[in-house]
Formats: C-alpha cells, sequence, structure tokens
C-alpha cells in the first residue's frame, strides 16, 4: 500500500509521520515544490524509524509526480496556512490553483487514487479537487470534522476531568466558525455529556471549538499541524485498513439533510471504497437551522470558486 502526501509543509509532513508510525504501509512518498522541503523532512522520519520501530519506507520529492504514481490514497495539504487576522476563506485564491495543478498531477499518475483534502478553505478546495479530478465523490472527500470534534473532545475532557479517550461527539457543517457541534449526539462513555457539564460551562465550550483553529493561529502566528496531520492520517488508516470507521468528513450531498450538490461536514462510513454511506442523523429544528446556515456559508464561497473559473 502507497500513499502520496502531497505539501512538506507543517501538516503534511506531520501527516507522514504519523502514518510512518503506524507502520503498516509499504511506503509514503512525501511531495512539495519548494525544493528540498520533501527530502529533509522524509529523511529525517526514515531515520527515526530505528528509534520507533516501524519499517514504513517514507521518501521525499521536489515535485516529481512520477514517483507517486501508483497511490492508493493521496492527501493533499499543499497551500498557504492563514495568519492572525484573516479567514480561511481568504486563502481561496492562492489555494485554489495549488490544489486545482495538484489535483491534475496526481490524477495522471494515480488515476484510481482515493483523494483526501485537507487544504482551506477546506469545504470549497475539496470541491475544487472533485471539480478537477472528475471523479465519483465517494473518492474525494475532505479532513475537518475529526480535527473539529477533537478540539471539542479535549475541551470537554477538560472541563470533566476525565480521559478524553472517553469523549464521544459528532459536529457537522462547514470548517470554519458557523460549524455545528451537536451536544445531543455527545457522550462520555455512555453519558449524555449534558449529565456531566453544566449548560453555560457546555455552551462556551461549543463557542471555543468553532474558533478553535483561530485560538492556534492567534499564538502561533500559524495554523495548527499535530492535530491536523493526526486526523488526515486516521482518515487514511481506516480506508486502507478498511475499518468502516463513522466519522465526520466533508462530503458531498446530493439530497442528504434537504442539502444537495454541496460538500459539507457530515458523519460517514469510512472504508476501503473511500465515502461508504453517508449518515443522516434526525436533527431537530435549531440543529437544523444552524446546519443549513452553515451549508448557506459554504456554498457562498463554493460560488466564488466557480465564478473564479479556475477549474473549467
Ligand atoms: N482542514 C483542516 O482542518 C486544516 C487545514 N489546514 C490547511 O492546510 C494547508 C497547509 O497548512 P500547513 O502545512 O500549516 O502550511 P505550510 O505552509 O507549513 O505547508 C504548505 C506546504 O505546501 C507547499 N506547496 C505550496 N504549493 C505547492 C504545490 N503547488 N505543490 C506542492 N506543494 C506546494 C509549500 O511549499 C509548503 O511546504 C493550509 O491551507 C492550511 O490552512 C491546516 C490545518 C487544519
Ligand atoms: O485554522 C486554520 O486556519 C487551520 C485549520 O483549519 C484549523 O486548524 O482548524
Amino acid at each position: 500500500m502507497k500513499v502520496t502526501v502531497v505539501g512538506a509543509g507543517n501538516v503534511g509532513a506531520t501527516c507522514a509521520n504519523v502514518l510512518a508510525h503506524r507502520d503498516f504501509l509499504q511506503e509514503v512518498v512525501l511531495l512539495d515544490i519548494k525544493e528540498g522541503t520533501a527530502e529533509g523532512k522524509a529523511l529525517d522520519s526514515w531515520q527515526q524509524a530505528p528509534i520507533d520501530y516501524y519499517s514504513t519506507r517514507i521518501s521525499g520529492v521536489t515535485n516529481d509526480y512520477e514517483r507517486t504514481a501508483g497511490s492508493d490514497v493521496v492527501v493533499i495539504t499543499s497551500g498557504l496556512p492563514r495568519k492572525p487576522g484573516m479567514s480561511r476563506d481568504d486563502l481561496i485564491n492562492t489555494n485554489a490553483n495549488i490544489v486545482k495543478s495538484v489535483t491534475e498531477n496526481i490524477s495522471q499518475y494515480s488515476p484510481d487514487a482515493i483523494i483526501i483534502v485537507v487544504s482551506n478553505p477546506l469545504d470549497v478546495m475539496t470541491y475544487c479537487a472533485y471539480l478537477t479530478a472528475g471523479k465519483d465523490s465517494s473518492k474525494v472527500f475532505g479532513m475537518a470534522g475529526i480535527l473539529d470534534t477533537a478540539r471539542y473532545r479535549a475541551f470537554l475532557a477538560e472541563e470533566i476531568g476525565c480521559s478524553p479517550k472517553d469523549i464521544q461527539a459528532i459536529l457537522m457543517g462547514g470548517h470554519g466558525d458557523t460549524m455545528v457541534p451537536l451536544p445531543r449526539y455527545t457522550t462520555v462513555s455512555g453519558i449524555p455529556v449534558t449529565e456531566l457539564v453544566a449548560p453555560d460551562k457546555l455552551e462556551a465550550i461549543i463557542q471555543r471549538t468553532k474558533v478553535g483553529g483561530g485560538e492556534i493561529v492567534n499564538l502561533l502566528g500559524t495554523s495548527a499541524w499535530y492535530a491536523p496531520g493526526a486526523a488526515a492520517a486516521q482518515m487514511v488508516e481506516a480506508i486502507l485498513k478498511d475499518e468502516k470507521r463513522i466519522f465526520p468528513c466533508c462530503a458531498w450531498l446530493s439530497g442528504q439533510y434537504g442539502l444537495k450538490d454541496i460538500y459539507l461536514g457530515v458523519p460517514v462510513i469510512l472504508g476501503k471504497n473511500g465515502i461508504e454511506k453517508i449518515i443522516e442523523l434526525q436533527l431537530n429544528q435549531n440543529e437544523t437551522e444552524l446546519l443549513k446556515s452553515s451549508a448557506d456559508h459554504v456554498k457562498e464561497v463554493m460560488d466564488v470558486l466557480d465564478n473564479m473559473k479556475v477549474v473549467a
């Protein structure tokens, strides 16, 4: 099994390194446009193998797509991250062109690969890759929900004073401030979260989750990478081990939740065929309205991409 990670920056290098540590792949190829970056980080990761005991061969290349040929999964992390004061949507002009050209290249050498998009603005860059790749939407989807849910779970674990392992949660909508955490679908080892966390505390955690990416951008001057890289690696593992895991992912909707022709975060089953099923929860009126307004926002930015005519 072979995986290519495009973009050897903070998120891409982390994703490749986490994948190597999981030790179930034969090969991970890291590719970047910047001379030496992918080669250097891959070499460093490979030299970690004897210490951390993994056999996955990790190598790096500068824009040499031939070396990515025959990949089963490609993770696209190439593109600019935001800086303090920016929204993810502000990245659309630069990143759309990058995601388009990368998707063309990987499609040429790995026509059957499943594509996981990470670049921001996430929902719209996933749409960009989908339009460019011209393959079934079950094979082109985005990573955001695992990260956003992980932030929510981490904050809840801190509040409750329990292990983050014991928090199960789902979160929907676009990867931005309009995302929709769902306390009704949040449990702590089976216990409804509302029995353990006071309403005002829960509301504060939901608000902090929605701006969780921005909190890190303000601290670091660039965006997060450890949790995002690990989240993308978790998706790769679920696919290539055919685990049938249920995760929130950015998926193409064709009528589910009353929404159509849009990429949005929803719970899905991930297995060897990519998105094998979109799970439709019975949302109440308030949740439905929040999801609709998140979808409206994503649709506006998708329209911006359409009007840019990046993808013919
Ligand atoms: N979906 C999500 O939840 C998350 C998304 N992101 C997004 O992921 C992207 C990457 O973030 P970082 O790794 O922190 O940025 P970074 O700046 O550390 O790395 C980006 C890398 O992409 C490379 N690159 C640029 N154009 C390229 C091209 N045409 N082909 C190949 N490589 C190219 C750059 O040389 C650089 O090494 C950003 O757009 C960021 O907003 C970041 C965190 C979470
Ligand atoms: O906040 C950003 O720009 C990067 C990102 O998507 C996240 O960390 O959630």
